[in-house]
């Protein structure tokens, strides 16, 4: 890999969110890291120079430097579509002006708009992440995490409420608004709802921190936890690079959201690893039967959710769930004690029972109970009864 360290201090190909890098999972992989020409040494204009001494000849390394960074961020998208994953980590750039690579490279840059909603939030959040990054580096959160207080145990939250009222356990979100479903609840107190859940029998609490999108932040999960509600706390953000799960964990959190339609599998492989050495529980979700093959074959996964909604088209489909849990993937999932969370369009009781009746442990429910007045009544109705008691 000592060739590979130049590209390192690249922020675009960001390769320390990438761990698959180092071990290439597949044939391209091998066929790029064998192809890679590039030396330490062979590339002198990465070494310190005055401004205004680059000859002619370190200009073209920096030019085949580039085309190599672009390559690599044409080599990522390219890992995550070999393992389905429709959603391109960041916009296509046009190849640098010399470029002479394979020809299939510009034609998959073709369109630099992003084909869904989910891409918009995750190209958004790829900028937002690397400004955050700069403001904040991981060696500082990193101290802070020394001194934070202990996580709570989300998973162990779940189970007792499931095995107290022989219902789903509740995940209740703290949920302002979303692109699908515009602005929910205009008199948002993010502390007030979270202790109206807690008080209506919610067993753990899910707090959206993305701002642009869903309007929540990183701030409310923090007023949360420093307002001594006990419910444990989940992170709800678009997590992308291993950074943003350290800043959950100083901000409070005691689990965090993973989508297996953005991650490629060393990526969760990865963080999921990150989150245990952090106390912080993982809850990967999942949307179809693939998403679902994938996540079954890492080890170490206790939670899964499967989200009813459509993240790239925002249709919901609640009969997913039992498609889902039949057969092979049910067993698989008895067998390795993971608790399926059902996630979104939860909105009567026969929705709960229906989603019970498939397998599921627990579900996550924002709507539905976040537009009441009171937000822990609406847990009352959401059940078709009291589940604080
Ligand atoms: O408000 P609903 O339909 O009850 O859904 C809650 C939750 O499942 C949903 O907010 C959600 C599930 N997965 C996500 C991923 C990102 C953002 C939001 C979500």
């Amino acid at each position: 890999m000592e060739g590979l360290i130049s590209l390192k201090s690249s922020p675009r190909t960001s390769l320390s969110s990438f761990p698959s890098f180092n071990q290439p999972p597949n044939s391209f992989a091998r066929r790029f890291s064998m192809d890679l020409p590039l030396r330490r040494s062979s590339f002198p204009a990465i070494r310190a120079q005055q401004p205004g001494t680059i000859s002619p000849k370190e200009e073209d390394e920096e030019d085949a430097l580039k085309v190599k960074e672009w390559e690599v961020g044409m080599f990522q998208n390219e890992v995550a579509a070999s393992q389905g994953i429709r959603i391109r980590r960041r916009p296509p750039t046009s190849p640098p002006l010399h470029y002479v690579g394979p020809f299939e490279f510009r034609l998959q840059n073709d369109g630099n708009t992003p084909r869904n909603i989910l891409e918009e939030i995750v190209w958004h959040k790829d900028t937002e992440v690397s400004q955050m990054k700069e403001r904040k580096p991981l060696a500082t959160l990193k101290k802070f995490i020394e001194n934070a207080p202990l996580t709570r145990d989300f998973v162990g939250a779940l189970k007792a409420a499931h095995s107290r009222t022989g219902l789903p356990g509740l995940i209740a979100e703290v949920k302002k608004a979303s692109p699908s479903r515009g602005i929910l609840r205009e008199d948002f107190d993010p502390v007030e709802i979270a202790r109206a859940y807690e008080k209506g029998g919610a067993a753990c609490l899910s707090v959206l921190t993305d701002e642009k999108f869903f309007k929540g932040s990183f701030e409310n999960l923090e007023a949360i936890r420093n307002a001594g509600v006990q419910c444990p706390l989940l992170c709800k953000e678009f997590v992308i690079d291993a950074w943003q799960i350290y800043y959950a964990r100083i901000k409070g959190a005691d689990a965090i959201l993973l989508i297996a339609a953005v991650l490629p599998d060393l990526d969760i492989r990865y963080m999921v690893k990150i989150c245990k050495m952090l106390g912080l529980a993982a809850l990967v979700e999942v949307h179809d039967e693939r998403e679902m093959d994938r996540v079954l074959g890492i080890d170490g996964i206790e939670l899964i959710g499967i989200n009813n909604r459509n993240l790239e088209t925002f249709e919901v489909d609640i009969s997913n769930k039992k498609k889902l849990l039949e057969g092979e993937h049910g067993q698989l999932i008895r067998q390795k004690d993971i608790i399926v969370v059902g996630e979104s369009g939860l909105f009567t009781p026969d929705h709960v029972g229906y989603v019970q009746e498939a397998g599921v442990k627990a579900v996550l429910v924002g709507e539905s109970i976040v537009k009441q007045s009171d937000p822990g009544k609406g847990i009352t109705g959401l059940f078709g009864k009291d589940i604080s008691l």
